[in-house]
């Protein structure tokens, strides 16, 4: 049985790589989409955020001395490329999925409308939503945040590269430890960066939970959507 009817999941555009250096791979977007499917015959209302970090991130390399918002615009685009990319292969694998855009580009996907939305999750599909916040100098995670309070998600479910919350970047200081559970007001007072200062302030706000777990373990997502202690949760 699924502990939670409505959840926001926040996948990381590096997820798609795979092994790869760039861009999308077939045989893990695949995979990803299969888990998902999973979750949503446990009966789960499934919505997703997806990053964009595997094309273009406003502040990475390729954009060095470009206008930050500029830069941002294109990561926003690269987020809605993922966005169908992925619809497209919930669709191959027998899924029906819906892309909305905090961006208008009607001509490519439909424009987040909230009502819209909750329709289409009502409906049992999976909503896949595009182009982050829709502003320049905002993450994914913070869109995440945002979509998740609007749609009256349960949890917000970070799939990341790193299966929890550390004590400190466990890339950079191997000595850090995992939390089972923290407070936001924790997380935020030690800066810990697994996600943005704005997306924590915005869940704690809207009393959103987060569970923070790997994307590279098979099985952690529908383990954590049957309530198992997988990752991190942070909380209100
Ligand atoms: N305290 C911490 N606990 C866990 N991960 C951390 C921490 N501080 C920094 N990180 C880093 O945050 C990264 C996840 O954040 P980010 O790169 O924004 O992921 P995503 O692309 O999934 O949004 C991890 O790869 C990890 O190296
Ligand atoms: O609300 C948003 C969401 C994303 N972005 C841009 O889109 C890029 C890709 O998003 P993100 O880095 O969050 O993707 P992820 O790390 O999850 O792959 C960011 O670097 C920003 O440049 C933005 O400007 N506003």
């Amino acid at each position: 049985m699924a502990a939670h009817k409505r959840i926001l999941l926040k996948l990381s555009g590096e997820a798609l790589m795979g092994d790869d250096a760039y861009g999308i791979n077939r045989a893990t977007i695949v995979r990803i989409v299969r888990e998902i499917q999973e979750v949503t015959q446990l009966g789960t209302e499934v919505a997703v955020v997806i990053g964009g970090g595997n094309i273009f991130r406003g502040v990475a390399g390729g954009s060095v001395g470009m206008d930050r918002a500029t830069a941002d615009y294109m990561g926003m685009l690269a987020t809605v490329m993922n966005a169908l990319a992925l619809a497209d292969t919930m669709r191959q694998e027998g899924m029906t999925a819906r892309v909305m855009s905090a961006i208008g580009i009607e001509q490519v996907v439909e424009p987040y409308v909230r009502p819209k939305a909750l329709q289409y999750l009502e409906e049992g599909k999976v909503v896949v939503f595009g182009a982050g916040t829709g502003n320049p100098f905002f993450t994914t995670d913070t869109a995440a945040a945002l979509r998740g309070a609007e749609i009256g998600a349960e949890i917000m479910l970070k799939a990341t590269k790193v299966d929890g919350v550390y004590t400190a970047d466990p890339k950079k200081d191997p000595s850090a430890t995992r939390y089972t559970r923290l407070s936001f007001d924790e997380a935020i007072t030690k800066n810990l960066q697994v996600l943005d200062a704005t997306a924590f302030a915005l869940c704690r706000d809207q009393k959103l939970p987060i569970r923070v777990f790997s994307i590279f373990k098979p099985g952690a997502l529908k383990s954590v959507v049957m309530g198992h202690d997988e990752g991190t949760l942070v909380h209100v």
